[in-house]
This record gives C-alpha cells, structure tokens and sequence, in this order.
C-alpha cells in the first residue's frame, strides 16, 4: 500500500505575518521552547571543554574521529553499507538492538541509545502533537548507530557516532576538537584544502560527501526501503549531526535553495534531540503501540539494512 504524504509547511499561525519581527517569528516556530539550563551531569548542553566524568573519553573519540574519517574511507563506507545487504529486520527490532549501546562522543548522556530514540520522540511529539511524520523521525534519527552491533561488524564509535563534517573541502574551525584534524592525510591534500576543495559553491548537500556515520546510514536504508515519510524528515535524519552547519552557520555556500527550505526542519528538530537528553526514562510498553502505527504507516514491516 501507497501512503501519499504531502510535504509538511512550517506554519506561523498564530502570529500576523506583517507585524512581526525575525526575533519573534523564530521563537513562535520554536512553539515556545524553553531551553534547559543543564544537562543530566548539571553542566551546560555541549561543552566540550568542562572537566566532567566523560570529557577525556569524549576527546579522544574525536581524535580519533578526526584522524581516520577521509573523503577515500567515507566514500568506500557509504559503498559498502549502501548495499543494504547487511541484515533483514523491522525498524521496532532495529530500536531494541540500540538498548546495549552507549555513545562515546556525547558530554550530555550516558543512557543506552532507545532511552535516547524514546525521549526525543516524546519530546517533539508534545510540542508538535499534529506533525506524526516528526514523531517518527526522531524515533528513528539515530537507528543507524546499530552499525556497532557486531551483526554488523561491530564498527568502532568513530565510525559510526559524532558530529560530522565535509570531507574533500577544508575542515572548518567550528567543528568540535577541531585540532585533531591535523593529523588527517585530507588536511595535507591541495585539491581538499580550500574552502570549496572539489564541490562547486551552492551545489546542494546531497553532492557532498560528509563524514561517514550513522545519519548518512539511516538515511540510506529510509531512502532504499521506499518510506513514505516526506523530504523534510530525509533531510534531517541525514544531517542532524552536521552542527557545524546547523548551529554555527558554517559551510553554508555548499547549500542550495532547497537545502535552505529544509533546514528550518533540522533547526526545529535539533533542539528536542540535544534537549531531552536526561535521566528520566520513558515507559516503552506504554508508547509502543503509537509509535508501531506510524511504523506501519510510512515503512514496510521488514527492512533490508
Ligand atoms: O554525540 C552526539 C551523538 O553521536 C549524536 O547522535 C549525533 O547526532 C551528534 O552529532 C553527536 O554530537
Ligand atoms: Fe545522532
Ligand atoms: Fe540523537
């Protein structure tokens, strides 16, 4: 069965177009959204510098991250699982396989990856209660870190968590422990050392190679298994990861027109992924059955991953 999905619109209801400045246009599309002032371990979302229990461990993914993700090694990758001839299963048995898993690069949780799925779907889907194809996104934003289950060869972290980047172009300053890009062979690469390395200016993300990990993945296996979820919710699985662009602006002359239109999505979106990450669990018997509904609705029972 088809399921036609129209494109969503982001709407400014209830404030009058005319009379409103960006300031208050951008907070009336955040429905409101308060920022919380900390994270679980009490410190501000994102800071990469504060000494806390998980700092060292997480400069060191990044490290490592940074030395072994080259435009060569992201282009095979991408290859590789683009075949989606890895594993057969449903998106629920994917969500449940995140349950053994921690993420190495995140200062702000140390939950197994379904509290995480749980907790920005719940988030996103009190604000927006209308938007199902929303709810659905977050709950599936990060399936693609199964690629550490050893069903998948268990890859190492830096392969498959972290914020990503361009690759082929120069690595901008904005991005987290920048630093460690020095001793990335793409760094000492003429053709990937300028600003636009070998991508034309406004030629649309889609042509760009980024950084292989888990929303390049997730957005492979969404795309190659035909789900009806519309444009928008492809373009923030694939670069919700991509802070540099989304939170520091950076990279933006690799956008074209329909990237602009879409990242308004990723903006909405990003702040339920950072901001619900806390201690406080989700009952999962009690939301299963809503979020099996859209399952079913916007991908076929079982899944070539
Ligand atoms: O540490 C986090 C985590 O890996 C997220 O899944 C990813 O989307 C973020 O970009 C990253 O900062
Ligand atoms: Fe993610
Ligand atoms: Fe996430």
């Amino acid at each position: 069965m088809t399921v036609i999905v129209p494109e969503p619109v982001l709407q400014v209801n209830k404030l009058d177009n005319e009379n409103v400045n960006e300031e208050q246009r951008d907070l009336e599309l955040d429905g409101g959204f308060i920022i919380p002032g900390s994270n679980a371990f009490g410190h501000s979302f994102r800071d990469y510098e504060k000494e806390s229990e998980r700092k060292a461990s997480v400069e060191e993914f990044y490290r490592n991250n940074h030395i072994y993700q080259t435009f060569e090694f992201a282009k095979k990758k991408k290859e590789e699982y683009g075949k989606l001839q890895k594993a057969e299963m449903s998106i629920w048995e994917c969500c449940e396989l995140l349950n053994e898993f921690v993420d190495e690069s995140d200062p702000d949780l140390d939950e197994p990856q379904i509290e995480h799925l749980l907790q920005t779907a719940e988030a996103i889907r009190k604000d927006y209660p209308d938007q199902e194809w929303l709810h659905l996104t977050a709950l599936i934003h990060d399936l693609g870190k199964v690629m550490l289950h050893p069903s998948f060869g268990a890859e190492p972290q830096w392969c498959v968590v972290g914020d990503t980047f361009p690759l082929g172009c120069a690595f901008n300053e904005s991005i987290v422990h920048h630093q460690h890009f020095n001793e990335n062979p793409d760094s000492q690469n003429p053709k990937f050392r300028t600003k636009l390395g070998i991508y034309a200016e406004n030629c649309g993300l889609d042509k760009v190679t980024m950084s292989w990990g888990h929303d390049e993945y997730m957005y492979l296996v969404a795309k190659g298994n035909n789900t009806t979820l519309p444009p928008a919710a492809l373009f923030v699985i694939r670069f919700h990861s991509f802070y540099a662009l989304h939170r520091s602006g950076a990279y933006t002359y690799l956008m074209n027109d329909e990237d602009e239109e879409m990242l308004k999505w990723l903006h909405v979106f990003n702040k339920y992924d950072l901001y619900s990450k806390s201690k406080v669990r989700i009952n999962q018997e009690e939301v299963k059955p809503y979020y099996l509904s859209l399952i079913a609705k916007y991908f076929p029972a079982k899944l070539r991953w």
